[in-house]
């Protein structure tokens, strides 16, 4: 599975707010950047976390680019892939409804009246659950992968971006850097989780330019 990792930060690297609530970040030409990649990936994943707090509908604005990827034999949107270890995504979230395959990754602990009442709503129930409860990426990639899905964008939030690179499986990271200072010792960051101590792991920056009015970076990992 190749990993793309794509997100927003204000100046001083928060995903938004203490309140957790979606900030805008992103301008108008970052937002149609983040578009181009969804159109190019075969499946968009968030955490639970991203689904709670902004409800997220994760497909593809533009018409062209979804009749390139129907021309292409694809969907015209890619699948939406919600890491929800305890099936917490509400059954009338966005990412349920019939504009794409949404499959939730979850774990054995999960209560299974609520898996039910989630395949009722539509979606796909891959379980790959690790010893801790979380959501295994690399078994659920793999799973995946059998459908047919090869190449994952993933749009956060910061605890699963964290697990992604604990798992050392991101590829690429394109990273926002709007000009805006957010603050707070409890608002999210680009990779929280339980943070490292050492191994920190290390990308390759390959790209710096300026979009709207903040900075796109670019890295491999
Ligand atoms: N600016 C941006 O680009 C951007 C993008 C996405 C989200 N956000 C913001 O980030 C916040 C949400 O991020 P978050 O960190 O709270 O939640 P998240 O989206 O990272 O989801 C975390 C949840 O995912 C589940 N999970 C399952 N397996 C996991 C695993 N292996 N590792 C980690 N989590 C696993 C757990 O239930 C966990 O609580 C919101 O405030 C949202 O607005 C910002
Ligand atoms: N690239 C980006 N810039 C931002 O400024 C911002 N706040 C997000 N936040 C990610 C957000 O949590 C959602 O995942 C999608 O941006 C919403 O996507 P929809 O339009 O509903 O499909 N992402």
């Amino acid at each position: 599975m190749y990993v793309h990792v794509n997100a927003a930060v204000s100046v001083d690297g928060k995903l938004s707010s203490r309140r957790r609530d979606q900030v805008t970040i992103s301008g108008d030409a970052d937002f149609d950047r983040v578009d181009r990649v969804r159109a190019d990936a075969d499946a968009v994943l968030v955490g639970v976390g991203t689904v709670l707090a902004d409800d997220p509908h994760l497909t593809v604005d533009d018409a062209d680019r979804r009749d390139r990827r129907r021309r292409d034999g694809r969907d015209g949107n890619p699948a939406r892939v919600v890491a929800d270890s305890r099936a917490r995504t509400p059954t009338d979230a966005r990412v349920l409804d019939d504009a794409a395959t949404t499959y939730l990754l979850v774990s054995d602990r999960a209560d299974p009246a609520r898996l039910d009442a989630l395949r009722d709503a539509g979606a796909e129930i891959v379980v790959a659950g690790g010893d801790d409860g979380r959501v295994d990426f690399a078994a659920a990639f793999d799973a995946l992968a059998v459908d047919g899905v090869e190449r994952t964008m993933v749009e956060g939030g910061g605890e699963v971006i964290f697990s992604l690179f604990e798992a050392g499986l991101v590829d690429e990271l394109t990273l926002y850097v709007g000009s805006l200072v957010v603050g707070g010792r409890e608002a999210p960051t680009l990779a929280d989780g339980e943070g490292f101590v050492d191994d920190f792991p290390r990308l390759e920056l390959v790209g710096v330019e300026r979009v709207d009015d903040g900075v796109l970076l670019s890295y491999e990992g």
